[in-house]
């Protein structure tokens, strides 16, 4: 991206060879993220980030079927999909929230008992950011399919992590975000089946065929193709997350007592790991990894610091010492294996000097049984 910061700074949408050299790159970019997904070119639409896909693909669902107002989607979604959800509700939409499992799976049954003919929209997840759990994504669109509803999937975890192919897939639309796969924070893309209506959520100038109006962010885009190639490259060696990831978490679970996974192991990403540690809070764990260099997250990066449970283990109803002890470690291919020897090090003597100094010990303290059952009530 560095030569469109400094040399390339022409506009894509000018006539002169300056800006038409950089609408090539823009083009190459649109080609890159299209190969990634399995898609064509003309399906996809560059965005400023994930957040963007999600409202775009929604609110464009809805206003192509003004007669339907009813969406489904889950408990466990980003805030881009479930805080615009709740404020669609009070514009009159009415809006089923799927549930989890302990293992943060869907029901689908569930799934197709929710489906009416006002069904406008199926809007869920490929794999949580928190557990990495996935669904079972073609099942669910086939149901959507079945009732004439659109079918949306916020990907930014998925992609470049699993292979996606939406020449074959039941997907729509399918959001994606940059910083998910090494581009940079502030691009994302969103694709859309052709031949599915569409209006702008960004209405104004001409730009991506009239799909999302704004001068483009060229360096952002040129990026966010080379990562998609980099990471289809990649993905034929996305064991080599999924071997550390194992490690990590096997030998958290052997040297330090009272340790649960959270999620299933079963159906999910290869590069994510959410642990809870009994009778300590997440943030106290991560203040005290972040002292030796090592980042990981409680719940996600939007709501962590509100000291809030995170709302996907408290859709699976894990009990309240586990809802707090949580943390996510999430890998990628520059993660190497000293570094995860290096958590593996240090995490025992931290949790022990933690649990030293916490007031519970087990699940039988009458504060803790008090503060669960407050918790089930909400
Ligand atoms: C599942 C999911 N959806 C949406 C987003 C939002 O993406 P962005 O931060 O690019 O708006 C994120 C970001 O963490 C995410 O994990
Ligand atoms: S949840 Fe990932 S940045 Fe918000």
């Amino acid at each position: 991206m560095m030569p469109y910061l400094t040399l390339y700074y022409g506009n894509p949408s000018s006539m002169h060879t300056f800006g038409g050299q950089v609408g090539k790159a823009v083009k190459t970019a649109r080609e890159q993220v299209a190969s990634l997904l399995g898609a064509e070119p003309s399906e996809i639409i560059f965005t400023s980030c994930g957040t963007e896909g999600d409202n775009a693909a929604i609110r464009a669902a809805l206003t192509a079927q003004p007669n339907k107002r009813h969406i489904i989607t889950t408990e466990v979604e980003h805030p881009a999909i479930l805080n615009l959800c709740r404020h669609l509700e009070k514009q009159g939409y009415t809006v089923t929230y799927l549930g989890v499992d302990s293992q943060g799976r869907l029901d689908l049954d569930e799934v197709q008992a929710s489906l009416t003919g006002s069904t406008a929209l199926v809007t869920i997840m490929y794999a949580n950011n928190e557990t990495g759990v996935v669904f079972p994504i073609e099942q669910v669109g086939a149901m959507a399919k079945e009732y004439g509803a659109l079918f949306h999937v916020d990907a930014v975890q998925a992609v470049g992590k699993i292979p996606l192919d939406m020449s074959s897939s039941t997907i729509d639309m399918l959001t994606l975000s940059g910083h998910k796969l090494h581009a940079p924070k502030g691009i994302g893309a969103l694709y859309v089946r052709k031949g599915t209506r569409f209006r702008p959520f960004m209405v104004g100038g001409h730009q991506e065929r009239g799909r999302r109006g704004g001068t483009e962010n060229v360096p952002g885009i040129v990026a966010l193709g080379k990562a998609c190639e980099l990471a289809e490259s990649h993905l034929a060696n996305i064991s080599h997350e999924r071997q550390l990831r194992d490690y990590l978490e096997t030998s958290i679970l052997t040297l330090i007592p009272d340790t649960v996974v959270n999620g299933s192991t079963k159906e999910r990403l290869p590069n994510t790991t959410n642990i809870g540690f009994k009778y300590i809070e997440g943030e106290a764990i991560l203040l005290s990894m972040n002292q030796f260099g090592i980042c990981a997250s409680s719940g996600s990066a939007c709501t962590s610091g509100s000291l809030e449970p995170s709302h996907v283990l408290r859709a699976m109803g894990l009990p309240y010492s586990v809802l707090h002890g949580s943390i996510r470690f999430s890998l990628s291919r520059y993660t190497t294996q000293d570094e995860i020897q290096r958590v593996i090090e240090v995490l025992p003597d931290t949790i022990a000097r933690l649990r030293a100094m916490s007031p519970f010990s087990n699940d039988d303290a009458t504060w803790l049984q008090e503060q669960e059952k407050a918790t089930l009530a909400k």
